[in-house]
């Protein structure tokens, strides 16, 4: 179609006019002038001579099929906008033209691969043949002289702006389209775009190509449509296939399969910890949170209740999981492994008060001492061992049932062997009978040692006939329990006592694990100025060793050093040894687990969460506190509630002081103390009155300097005594005031209602005559109809005629009028009364 100069023909291949000429006139066209035409055909014509020339271009004999790919051009419009701004709809008639070269020589590849190396083939034989027949220095921008497509995908590629200006209009093809010699790889006839643009277009930009088109006579909008390149094409494709895919994508994102998570919640959850665990973040589950109704912080603690509701409310299924069951399952690897052997008893000794318990376990150890151990006895770690000919004993050295009892409420029990300790000269006691009680319900068998048989009014045998009727049977009477008579003064008869513990316990066959990660339990612990925090272990299973990372309660730590009762260090602790821990974290509670961690990480982990558990058990036991006090003012209607927390020098004091405040509650006031203890008042002391809105007494102990000022910082009431009844009576002088007073009515008068009026702005007045004591101005009053009250009120005006007036007496007549109240009859009874408040006592 395309029509053009030979000399502008010569400009696009980059060549000169008579070579072209020359090469035209090779291939049978006559022209002979630069300013004559070439057509199509004249084209064709050239580049079948210039392949024949170069040989093996026969199969390019025939102009490209184009005619196969012409079919699918009419149906895709696309609109394309431009980063300038513009836009325009462009057919798609492009992608035609690309078939259609690719057809012929490259069947069996792709379209798309093949047409750039087409385009590219074909422009190589024309630069080629122009090469050849040129001069030497063909610029290397004629390389794509008549390969259109690339020519316009690079100028596309190129066109910046500067570079469409730069491009001179008239460097557009200037001949007539119908004329134009044959393009290799354009159908004349059917291609309507200006695939035959010629060279110079490369450098020219669309601008120059599109007024080029439309000299060539094409309607402007034809010419748009033309002008869009192989490149745009491309991207186009590119962008439409990428959108495509993004639709998919997004469509995948926002469809997704609603997932059901199965959350683990225990009793109590951190608000970040849930949203972990809900994989969702901590600002979506607070809004949540809030739309419940729930005010939170990303660091509140959750109750299960709470935490169950929202994760439901998420869609989400709710496990409910303990703390304790989670850590278990992390130590569940930790447990020592190996074949269980032997291990020594570990003996408790219990007894009423001076039966001589204490006197026992110092002369079993100064036993020992005697005996040549190493150094002697020289701390008190809370246990100890000594060896025995019927073996190993571990003596804890913590005499009574109070601690037995204590670490056995903890859940631990470490002690196999009770020796009961009855002093021969006294027989049983309540507490012989206390400690028989807890032995029995541990479950641990008692030997009993009579002690004090070195006295002259000892009764041993009356001993065993009291002890025999609580189910400690003698031995040599048929029974099973195995006594001994000694004196822990002068130490007669222990060897024997010590034996037949050995003995009993052998028969208990107590075995455990020597090997592997050591378990154990605290049963002292204190903080040492010098050396931190220290925790007496008693092991029960596996090795304790130096360097090991220790769990112990909620403290942890690498085991610094090992030190054993004589005070020397040692590199390890077996199964039912004592030995005092350093290099924990923190100080660990007696009772508390101990357990040899592998991994230090893990250690660190349960360690946190049970620091946060017990925090949270803290806040939460306060609240609960203070609901529960709510819900019982309640639910028994307005009781007043004083909570004390009460701080004293011997656990005597605490038990006598707690008891006798607690006695002072009544139906409508009530003393609640919410912590009692012995010690002085610390810090953890005044927070937790700050949190209860306690009052703090502190019997025969002061506060420490650090408690001090956090009392004054936040003005807590803190009574100091040290006579209790002085504090009883100051607690009863407390809970007077928070008796409501006692409210008392006196009836003052009575008026009957004989006439009525209606006075403006004042209501109804009643002509009443006062029938009955007397009425004053600010009475209250009631209104009796036919004896019944139906109103209750305030008088509002008193009246005399047409004076005001205080009081009017028996047999006066007044006017009377009632505040709010309108609605009086005649022979309505006016009862007057005064309310009187007398504060009451507890007595
Ligand atoms: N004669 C005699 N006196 C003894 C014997 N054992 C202990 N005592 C005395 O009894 C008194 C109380 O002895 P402790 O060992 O303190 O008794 P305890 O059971 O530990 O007493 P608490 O620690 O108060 O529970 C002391 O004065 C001892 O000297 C003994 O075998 N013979």
């Amino acid at each position: 179609m395309g029509k053009v100069k030979v000399s502008t023909f010569a400009r696009e291949m980059g060549t000169s006019d008579e070579k072209l000429l020359e090469q035209l006139r090779a291939a049978g066209v006559d022209k002979h002038s630069a300013d004559q035409f070439v057509n199509d055909e004249d084209k064709r014509q050239l580049l079948a001579y210039l392949r024949k020339s170069h040989g093996g271009a026969e199969e390019e004999e025939e102009p490209a099929p184009s005619k196969i790919t012409l079919k699918r051009r009419s149906s895709r419009q696309v609109k394309q906008s431009f980063s300038h701004g513009r836009s325009r709809t462009v057919e798609v008639e492009v992608r035609k033209k690309r078939t259609f070269v690719k057809r012929r020589r490259e069947e069996e590849l792709g379209e798309e691969e093949r047409e750039p190396e087409t385009v590219e083939a074909e422009a190589a034989e024309l630069e080629m043949e122009g090469a050849g027949a040129g001069p030497a220095g063909v610029p290397e921008e004629q390389e794509a002289p008549a390969a259109p497509e690339e020519a316009e995908a690079e100028a596309a590629a190129e066109e910046a702006p500067t570079e469409e200006e730069a491009a001179p209009a008239e460097q557009g093809p200037a001949a007539p389209a119908e004329e134009a010699p044959a393009q290799p790889a354009e159908p004349a006839a059917e291609q309507p775009a200006p695939q035959e643009a010629p060279a110079p277009e490369k450098a020219k930009g669309k601008k120059g190509r599109k007024e080029a088109y439309e000299e060539e006579g094409h309607p402007k909008e034809e010419a748009e449509e033309g002008l869009e390149s192989k490149k745009q094409r491309k991207k186009r494709e590119k962008r439409a296939k990428r959108d495509s895919r993004k639709r998919e994508d997004r469509r995948g994102f926002e469809r997704p399969e609603p997932q059901v998570r199965e959350v683990a919640v225990p009793g109590t959850i951190s608000v970040d910890e849930l949203s972990n665990r809900l994989a969702m973040k901590s600002a979506e589950l607070i809004k949540q949170l809030f739309k419940m109704g729930v005010m939170v912080t990303k660091n509140d603690t959750l109750d299960s209740d709470t935490a169950t509701l929202v994760v439901e409310e998420l869609g989400h299924k709710v496990k409910h999981v303990s703390e304790e069951a989670l850590e278990e399952e992390a130590l569940a690897t930790e447990k020592p492994q190996g074949e269980a052997r032997g291990r020594p008893p570990v003996v408790t000794v219990m007894g009423h008060v001076d039966h001589g318990k204490t006197s026992l376990l110092d002369y079993i150890r100064r036993a020992k001492v005697a005996a040549g151990e190493a150094g002697g006895i020289t701390q008190h770690i809370g246990a100890y061992h000594v060896d025995t000919d019927s073996g190993t004993l571990v003596f804890l050295d913590t005499p009574g049932h109070e601690a037995f009892t204590a670490m056995r409420a903890r859940g631990a029990q470490v002690t196999d062997l009770v020796i009961l300790v009855v002093a021969a000269d006294d027989g049983i006691k309540p507490q012989t009978m206390e400690a028989i009680d807890h032995a029995k319900a541990a479950g641990v068998p008692i030997v009993v040692a009579v002690n004090k048989c070195d006295l002259p009014e000892a009764e041993p045998e009356k001993v065993k006939q009291e002890l025999s009727q609580h189910d400690l049977i003698p031995e040599d009477w048929g029974g099973e329990t195995v006594y001994v008579n000694v004196s822990a003064k002068n130490g007669d008869n222990i060897d024997n006592l010590l034996e037949m513990v050995g003995l009993q316990s052998e028969m208990l066959e107590l075995q455990a694990v020597a090997e592997g990660p050591a378990q154990g339990i605290v049963i002292e612990s204190k903080l040492d100025r010098g050396r931190g925090p220290v925790a007496t272990i008693l092991v029960r299973e596996g090795l304790l060793q130096q360097g090991d990372v220790l769990l112990a309660g909620p403290e942890y730590g690498r085991v610094r050093a090992l030190v054993n009762e004589y005070g020397e260090n040692v590199e390890s602790a077996g199964p039912s040894m004592p030995v005092e821990v350093l290099g924990l974290s923190g100080v660990p509670e007696a009772g508390d687990d101990a357990q040899v961690v592998t991994e230090e990480r893990k250690a660190r982990e349960i360690s946190e969460m049970r620091h946060q558990r017990a925090k949270e058990q803290q806040i939460a036991a306060n609240k609960r506190a203070k609901l529960e006090g709510m819900f019982e003012q309640m639910q028994q209607g307005e009781v007043a509630e004083l909570p004390i927390l009460l701080k004293a020098d011997v656990q005597g004091s605490v038990e006598a002081l707690r008891e006798s405040l607690e006695k002072l509650s009544n139906d409508e006031v009530r003393v609640k103390v919410i912590h009692a203890q012995v010690g002085g008042i610390n810090e953890s002391d005044v927070n937790l009155a700050l949190a209860s809105d306690a009052i703090i007494i502190g019997f025969n102990v002061r506060a420490e300097a650090s408690a001090r000022r956090l009392i004054e910082q936040n003005g807590i009431d803190v009574r100091y005594f040290s006579v209790i009844y002085e504090a009883v009576d100051q607690v009863k002088a407390a809970l007077e005031g928070l008796l409501e007073p006692e409210v008392t009515e006196e009836v003052t008068g009575r008026a009957e209602v004989r006439d009525l009026f209606r006075v403006p702005k004042m209501g109804t007045v009643a002509g009443c005559q006062v029938v009955e004591g007397h009425v004053t101005r600010n009475a209250k009053v009631r209104v009796l109809r036919d004896n019944v009250v139906i109103y209750n009120g305030q008088l509002d005006s008193l009246k005399r005629f047409k004076d005001d007036v205080k009081e009017v007496r028996e047999g006066y007549e007044c006017g009377m009028g009632i505040k709010d109240f309108n609605d009086l009859k005649l022979g309505d009874v006016l009862e007057c009364y005064e309310s009187r408040e007398t504060a009451r006592t507890l007595d």
